[in-house]
C-alpha cells in the first residue's frame, strides 16, 4: 500500500496531466493566433503602409527563414535534448514573445514618429519601407521561437501522456492550435476598428504571446515537480540523445522521404493559402474584412472537431496511408473549385477542413511507426525544416504571382493563377501520398493497420 503510494507521480493524476495540456495548449494557441493575426489585415497594411502583395507574402514567409536556412527546428530539437524541456521551452517561447512585440512595435505610431530604430531601418534597402523592415525582423524572431516551441510542446505531451491517452492528447493539442487560428481570423477584423487605432489588433496578438510566456513559467513549476518525483528528465535525455547518424538513417528511409515531401507540399498548399485566404474572399466575393476573416476561420473550426475524430479512427482502424490520399484529393478539388467557380466559399472551407484534418491526423502518428522512438525528435525537426522551405517560398510566390497577374492599382485582385499554383502543389502531394502507400507494402511499417497492432 505504502509502496504504491510512493510510485504515484503527478502524471498519474488525470486532472493534472489534462491541466498541463491546457497550459501548453494555451501557449500553442497563442503561437497560432499570432501567426494568423495579420492575415485578415492584408488590405489594411496596403492602405496604411503601401504593402504590395509581394511585401505581404515576404512578411508571411520570413517566419520560416530561421527554420530553413539555419535549420532552427533541427537545432532546436538537439538543444531540447541537451538542455531539457524547461530551459529550451522558456528560451524559445521568449523568442516568440520578443519577436511578436517587435512586430507590433514596427507598426506602431511610436516607431513611425521617428522612434527607436526608425532612422536605422530607413538607411538601407530603400525599396522596402522602414515599417516593413522592422515587422520583418519581428516575424523572423517570432518564427525562430515558434517552430521549436511546437517541438518542445510535442515532447511535453509525450512526457505526460506516454502510455496513457497519447494519440487523443495529440489530437486535442492540434485543436488548441486551430482555436488560435480561428480566433485570429475573427478577432483581428474587430480589433482594427478600435477607437485606439487599427494596430490594437497586432498589439493584442503580441500581448497574447507574452501571456503565453507567463503561462509557460507556470507549466515549468509542474514540470520541475514531476522531474523531482520520477527523475524522468535524465531518463529521456539518455533515450533521446542526438547523433548525426540519426539524420542519415532518416534520409535513407523511403517512407520517411515520401511523408516529408507530402508534408512539404501539403502544408505549402494550406498555410500560405490560409494567409492569403481572407484577402482572396474579400476580392473574389466582394465581402467585408470581417466576413472574409470569418470564412477563413471555417477551416480551423472544422479541424478542431475533425482532427481528434480522425486521430481516434486511425488509432482504432488504421488506414492512415489511404486517409492521406483522400485528404490530398480533397485539397486539389477544393483549390481548383476556388480557382474556376463561384461556389460558396463557406462550404468549400469546411470541406477543406476535412482535408486539413485527414492528413495531419494520419501523417504525424505515421512517422512514429516508421522511425525509432529515440529518433522521433530529430524526425519531426527535420520534417519541420523541410516543410518550412515551402512555408517560406510559397507566400512570396503567391504574392509575386498576384502582383504579376494583376495590373498595378487594380481595384480587385484576380487570384485564379495563385489558386492554380496551390492546386498544383496539392497534385504533387497526391503523388507522394500514393508513393507512400505503395512503399508501405514493401517496407511493412503497417501504416494501414490500427495503432496498437504495430
Ligand atoms: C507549422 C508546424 N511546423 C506544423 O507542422 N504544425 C502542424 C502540427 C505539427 C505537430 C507535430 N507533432 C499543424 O498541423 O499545425
Amino acid at each position: 500500500m505504502t509502496k504504491t503510494k510512493l510510485q504515484k507521480s503527478l502524471r498519474d493524476s488525470v486532472v493534472t496531466r489534462w491541466a498541463m495540456l491546457l497550459l501548453v495548449g494555451f501557449v500553442l494557441a497563442a503561437n497560432y493566433y499570432f501567426y494568423d493575426a495579420l492575415s485578415p489585415l492584408k488590405s489594411t497594411l496596403t492602405k496604411e503602409f503601401g504593402f504590395t502583395s509581394t511585401d505581404f507574402g515576404t512578411f508571411v514567409s520570413v517566419y520560416s527563414i530561421p527554420n530553413v536556412f539555419f535549420l532552427m527546428a533541427v537545432l532546436g530539437g538537439i538543444i531540447l535534448d541537451k538542455l531539457g524541456i524547461r530551459r529550451t521551452g522558456f528560451l524559445f517561447v521568449a523568442f516568440m514573445a520578443f519577436g511578436a512585440l517587435v512586430t507590433a512595435y514596427g507598426a506602431s505610431d511610436i516607431y513611425i514618429n521617428d522612434g527607436f530604430g526608425y532612422a536605422f531601418m530607413s538607411s538601407f534597402l530603400p525599396g522596402y519601407s522602414p515599417e516593413l523592415k522592422m515587422m520583418l525582423l519581428g516575424r523572423f524572431l517570432f518564427g525562430l521561437g515558434a517552430e521549436t516551441s511546437i517541438v518542445v510542446i510535442s515532447k511535453i505531451i509525450v512526457k505526460w501522456f506516454k502510455g496513457k491517452e497519447l494519440a487523443f492528447a495529440f489530437g486535442v493539442k492540434l485543436a488548441f492550435a486551430r482555436t488560435g487560428s480561428f480566433l485570429a481570423f475573427n478577432l483581428s477584423p474587430v480589433l482594427i476598428e478600435s477607437q485606439s487605432g487599427w494596430t490594437l489588433a497586432i498589439w493584442f496578438a503580441a500581448f497574447l504571446v507574452l501571456a503565453a510566456l507567463l503561462v509557460f513559467l507556470i507549466y515549468m513549476l509542474f514540470d520541475l515537480k514531476l522531474d523531482k518525483q520520477v527523475k524522468q528528465e535524465g531518463l529521456l535525455a539518455s533515450t533521446d540523445e542526438f547523433h548525426i547518424s540519426d539524420i542519415t538513417k532518416l534520409l535513407t528511409n523511403r517512407s520517411f522521404i515520401y511523408v516529408t515531401l507530402l508534408c512539404l507540399t501539403f502544408y505549402s498548399a494550406v498555410f500560405p493559402f490560409l494567409s492569403f485566404s481572407s484577402d482572396f474572399f474579400l476580392n473574389k466575393f466582394n465581402l467585408s474584412i470581417k466576413e472574409s476573416g470569418f470564412i477563413s476561420s471555417m477551416l480551423p473550426i472544422g479541424t478542431m472537431i475533425f482532427t481528434p475524430l480522425f486521430g481516434f479512427f486511425v488509432d482504432k482502424y488504421g488506414k492512415a496511408a489511404s486517409l492521406m490520399i483522400y485528404g490530398s484529393i480533397i485539397l486539389v478539388v477544393v483549390h481548383l473549385t476556388f480557382a474556376f467557380t463561384n461556389l460558396s466559399p463557406y462550404v468549400l472551407m469546411v470541406i477543406l477542413g476535412l482535408a486539413f484534418s485527414l492528413v495531419p491526423a494520419s501523417m504525424w502518428p505515421s512517422v512514429a511507426k516508421m522511425v525509432d522512438e529515440k529518433r522521433i525528435g530529430s524526425a519531426y525537426g527535420l520534417m519541420f525544416s523541410v516543410q518550412n522551405l515551402g512555408l517560406w517560398a510559397f507566400p512570396i510566390l503567391a504574392g509575386v504571382v498576384l502582383d504579376s497577374t494583376n495590373p498595378t492599382a487594380a481595384e480587385t485582385l484576380d487570384y485564379t493563377y495563385t489558386m492554380i499554383m496551390f492546386a498544383g502543389l496539392g497534385i504533387i502531394g497526391l503523388v507522394f501520398a500514393l508513393l507512400l502507400k505503395r512503399e508501405d507494402k514493401v517496407s511493412g511499417y503497417g501504416l494501414e493497420l490500427p495503432s496498437n497492432s504495430k
